[in-house]
């Protein structure tokens, strides 16, 4: 299987010399071309500083972080820029949108660095991501008239509409009722039916437990792993229950 994101022994410390702290312990962790990944782990075990550091988001003090064949420790960061904007799609707990445009143009305000000229474009490709995304009826609304759920789900269109090869989230459903949840959820999965490769921080077990394999960290390292294998619907309480059971002994 093809390799998207490959880290090799990723050390990062937070703090200066009189309180520093070791936050990635030589970590390696690989993430294949297709693949539906969540990292769960007790708060503080450096889940979010994994994800900004496979990404690209944050440095690392020592080791290496390549992104299929480009080494991201390597790149300057006008290339690093590049390579975040054009072939990575982000989502996070809060996303922040500008309270002055509507939705539609939050989500293609992005990508207009990448492609001036196709204003009209993007619009018609924003508006097929938020009708695919369930809130096809909000393009001109402002964010002040949507709920979390829904803007959650704008900001999904905005992690896509550059179409990256990975999409990294982190919490991205932290702040939704359940049923919202599992919509966003829902989103995710079906576009990583259609190939776009997923990497998720959660702390919520069945969000976990639709992802193809889970990683546990604790204080710093990735600790266990759990291999589900792509959802299949019938077995996701199956899937709670061993996610649940490992994460408890990971908490001992
Ligand atoms: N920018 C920063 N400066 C200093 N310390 C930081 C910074 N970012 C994270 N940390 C510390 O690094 C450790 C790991 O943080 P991180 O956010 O990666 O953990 P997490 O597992 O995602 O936690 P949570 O589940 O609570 O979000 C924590 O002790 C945190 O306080």
């Amino acid at each position: 299987m093809k390799r998207i994101i490959d880290g090799q022994q990723i050390n990062k410390c937070f703090g200066d010399e009189q309180e520093k702290v070791k936050v990635l312990k030589d970590v390696s962790v690989t993430i294949y071309d297709g693949e539906f990944v969540s990292v769960m782990g007790p708060s503080g075990s450096g889940k979010s500083t994994l994800l900004y550091t496979l990404s690209g988001m944050d440095t690392i003090d020592n080791g290496d972080v390549k992104f299929i064949d480009q080494s991201l420790t390597e790149c300057r960061e006008t290339e690093l820029s590049d390579i975040r904007r054009q072939e990575m799609g982000f989502v996070f707990q809060h996303p922040i949108f500008l309270k002055n445009l509507t939705i539609l143009d939050n989500i293609v305000l992005p990508a207009m660095r990448d492609n001036r000229k196709k204003v009209k474009e993007l619009s018609s490709k924003a508006q097929q991501l938020m009708e695919k995304t369930g809130i096809g009826d909000l393009a001109y609304r402002m964010t002040s008239q949507a709920s979390g759920g829904q803007l959650q789900r704008a900001g999904i269109c905005r992690a896509l509409i550059n179409e990256p090869k990975i999409i990294f989230g982190d919490e991205p459903t932290g702040a939704l009722n359940s049923i919202a949840a599992q919509e966003i959820l829902d989103n995710f999965l079906q576009i990583n039916k259609e190939g776009t490769t997923i990497m998720l921080v959660t702390h919520d077990a069945k969000v976990a437990a639709q992802s193809e394999r889970v990683l546990f960290m604790k204080d710093g390292q990735i600790v266990d792993e759990l291999l589900l294998g792509k959802l299949s619907k019938t077995k996701v309480e199956q899937r709670v229950e061993s996610v649940t059971e490992k994460m408890l002994k990971v908490e001992i």
